[in-house]
């Protein structure tokens, strides 16, 4: 797969009172094009001044970054703009001008690169129709919700057509149902305009639901960096395991006698529901066999799992499988 962003050898350094700080500790990180790319770490990480390395807004003190194979470091301040135009950002607290209705808020950039009047709204109401909100064209940023103005962020940040989206902690503001929501929205635009995005995030369950890799941010160091479901089924740091299991940084031997087969069948794609129950039961599970086939966006196949030992978290796993209309079948003797 072709790598769209490539993070070489990244650090920045802070002067502060106290001297020198270092955010990020050389970093090398490469991004698939159209991944859904995590990018996870407690507070104080290093996370949003590594979204902002990417597209130079935070300039390194040392490294570089590429964008689509072209380097930024040797760009000028006029290149860095035109390549900015490819790379939108969404945050937290959304940015939008709250002295300007919801279709003016996105007709802005348009504007501002050489869109007429006319054409800005005409490209401003399709945006809207992408995120389901061209009922609310004239409102005023006060007078929606979260999900609702994160929607209107998202349309604006569409709107030069970019290649890749970085999200700063965009639903980290919002509630679970209308994180759903948004997920489900990015979700969407990368499959359908095959948007590359990158979000930073320091909730797992985020990562779990939407991306396709994760990289563990801590300290400044880039800790671990993997699919979600190599990443959830066999953490390696102790960083990472304290994020998938609730703090509890054991490294546990799989005892565990119980294999079970599991044969997917309904579900749109197996990785969610691994990693989901590894959240869900805050244990890990060793993948002895893994079959599966991606048929039309549905993942079809089998996989067979070794439980963890305790019994109590056996079943509760076998539970949660069979709850997701999963056929579950116990293996004797495989391991
Ligand atoms: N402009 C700056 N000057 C000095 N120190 C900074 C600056 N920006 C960030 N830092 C420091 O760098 C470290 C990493 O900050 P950063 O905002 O990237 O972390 P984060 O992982 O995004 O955290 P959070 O989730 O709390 O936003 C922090 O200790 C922060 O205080």
């Amino acid at each position: 797969m072709n790598k769209i962003i490539r993070v070489v050898n990244v650090s920045k350094k802070f002067k502060g009172k106290e001297g020198e700080f270092i955010a990020l500790n050389n970093i090398n990180l490469e991004i698939g094009e159209g991944d859904i790319y995590g990018i996870i770490g407690m507070s104080g990480a290093g996370k949003s001044t590594l979204v902002r390395c990417l597209n130079f807004l935070e300039v390194p003190t040392q490294g570089t970054v590429y964008i689509q194979d072209k380097d930024l470091r040797s760009m000028k301040e006029k290149e860095l703009l035109e390549m900015r135009k490819g790379v939108s950002m969404i945050f937290q607290h959304f940015n939008l001008l709250m002295q300007k209705n919801v279709v003016d808020n996105i007709c802005f950039p348009l504007l501002i690169s050489g869109y007429s009047k006319k054409d800005a709204k005409k490209r401003a109401y399709e945006l809207l129709k992408i995120v389901d909100l061209d009922e609310k064209a004239t409102s005023y940023p006060a007078q929606l919700s979260g999900g609702q103005k994160q929607r209107v962020a998202i349309a604006r940040a569409l709107a030069s057509n970019p290649k890749i989206l970085l999200c700063d902690e965009a639903t980290s503001a919002l509630d679970p149902q209308t994180t759903q929501s948004i997920l489900a929205l990015l979700k969407q635009i990368n499959k359908e305009y095959g948007i590359t995005i990158v979000i930073i995030t320091h909730e797992m369950d985020v990562i779990q639901q939407i991306c396709s890799h994760v990289a563990i941010l801590d300290h400044g160091n880039l800790v671990e960096t993997g699919s979600v479901t190599e990443i959830f089924t066999s953490p390696k740091t102790k960083e990472a395991k304290r994020l998938i299991y609730n703090g509890d940084t054991r490294v546990e031997e799989m005892k565990g006698k119980r294999c079970i087969r599991i044969v997917f069948s309904e579900n749109s794609s197996f990785e969610p529901v691994i990693a989901n129950m590894i959240l869900e039961c805050k244990a890990p599970v060793n993948i002895l066999l893994a079959d599966t086939r991606d048929i039309g966006g549905r993942a079809a196949g089998e996989m067979i799992l070794q439980l963890p030992q305790d019994e109590e978290t056996a079943n509760k796993m076998i539970e949660y499988l069979k709850s997701r209309k999963l056929a579950v079948e116990e293996v004797k003797d495989y391991v």
